[in-house]
């Protein structure tokens, strides 16, 4: 076992149990886990040691919602919604016809250099899903790529999205007939999660409900798109389900906060232990980039549930991996607490994936995932907004940045 004293760091925010912020501290990693973690001065000898030079560090960024097979632009849509077009989901079909006609080789070298920027950026740990084959061979395909990359240990979590759009000129039910039918059979070995988008102009709640106990009963966990668009049944339907994440959430009905509240009370926040509820994922970059109201992360939290933030990248509503961006703007405008957005962007986006017992926070028996900031202290995320704040980066123990 070969262990490495990473030490000289200003500011260590740990995301522990006790929110703790160290200052002058260290810490030892051995393989791919953290072992210990203290004052600089208390620090045990270690193999290697490496100084970050006064920086601050960071557990790496948990991306727990991302799209990140497909090819193809649509910059076009983009500027004309910045020129006062709405979003709607027909976009996702675009997509489709391109990521169709890419080649298998293509594919792979798109998402490899989007988890490259992805962990240059300061994300560790990544969730990524299908969505933009929607035919039984495609999302085969895209999945059989992801589970591909995921062995290698570029991506994390692997989610089918067969229900992300009734792909254009088919039938709802006859097309769900397949999502449920022989497409969840050709995936179910590669993904760990199902998700539908459940909004106007994608699924309704029953259509939801089919692929939702399609999954459960092909042992897939549940998490869900949506009130992104519209309020309307998603969050509700995910409540139901017990997903472990809802995410957009954009346009909440007093019901649906109080709904997903309902789901928190077996967990201590304080001291993160007991039974996760449904995590409300926020997505800021998307916000901004289909001028949709900005989730409400600070009402959520004040009701006592558990927030994720991440980037959503995708080519039609959010086309970054930047959770550094996400992070400062949960800051700047949903007016987080620094604390709050950090928490969300690595606790609680590991909860969302029900990974929280292996990574999203720093402590001894964890993966050893660190992002230390060419800064002395976090809150430069949101102080320098848009700068290239990501000094270094270590992956399961191991240096990727
Ligand atoms: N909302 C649904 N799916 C994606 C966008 C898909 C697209 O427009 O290509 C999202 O999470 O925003
Ligand atoms: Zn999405």
């Amino acid at each position: 076992m070969r262990s490495t004293l990473i030490t000289d760091i200003a500011e260590l925010t740990t995301v522990d149990p006790e929110g703790r912020v160290l200052q002058d501290a260290a810490v030892v990693v051995e393989d791919e886990r953290i072992a210990w973690i203290g004052a600089a001065a208390d620090a045990p000898d270690a193999d290697d040691r490496v100084s970050v030079g006064g920086r601050a560090v960071l557990p790496g960024w948990v991306d727990s919602h991302t799209h990140l097979v497909f090819d193809g632009d649509r910059s076009a849509e983009f500027e004309a919604r910045m020129a006062g077009e709405s979003y709607a989901a027909g976009g996702i079909g675009v997509t489709t016809s391109a990521t169709r006609a890419a080649s298998d080789d293509r594919l792979a070298e798109l998402v490899r250099g989007r988890v490259a920027d992805a962990v240059a950026g300061g994300t560790t740990y990544l969730e990524t899903k299908t969505g933009y084959g929607l035919t039984v061979a495609e999302e085969a395909r895209h999945a059989r790529l992801l589970a591909g990359l995921r062995e290698e240990g570029l991506v994390d979590e692997v989610t089918f999205l067969g229900a992300h759009l009734v792909p254009p000129g088919r039938d709802a039910e006859d097309y769900l007939d397949d999502v449920v039918g022989p497409m969840l059979e050709a995936v179910r070995e590669h993904a760990s999660w199902v998700d539908v988008f459940c909004d106007t102009g994608a699924f309704d709640a029953e259509q939801t409900r089919r692929v939702l106990a399609a999954g459960v009963a092909a042992g897939l966990g549940v998490r869900l798109h949506g009130n992104q668009i519209e309020q309307g049944p998603g969050v509700g339907v995910a409540v139901e389900f017990g997903a472990a994440s809802v995410d957009h959430v954009n346009h909440l009905s007093d019901a649906d906060v109080e709904a997903l509240a309902g789901t928190w009370t077996g967990w201590d926040r304080a001291s993160a232990t007991g039974t996760p509820g449904t995590v409300a994922g926020c997505l800021p970059a998307c916000d901004l980039s289909t001028r949709a109201p900005l989730a409400p992360a600070r009402r959520l939290l004040d009701a006592g549930i558990e927030v994720s933030l991440a980037s959503n990248c995708n080519p039609g509503t959010s086309y970054t991996t930047s959770m550094n961006f996400n992070v400062g703007t949960a800051v700047l405008q949903m007016h987080l607490t620094l604390a709050e957005a950090v928490r969300a962007a690595t606790l609680g986006g590991a909860l969302g994936l029900r990974a929280q017992d292996r990574v999203g926070s720093l402590e001894v028996g964890k993966r050893a995932d660190l992002h230390v900031l060419d800064a002395p202290a976090a809150i430069h995320l949101a102080y320098r907004p848009g700068m290239p704040l990501t000094h270094a980066v270590w992956r399961a123990g191991r240096r990727a940045v």
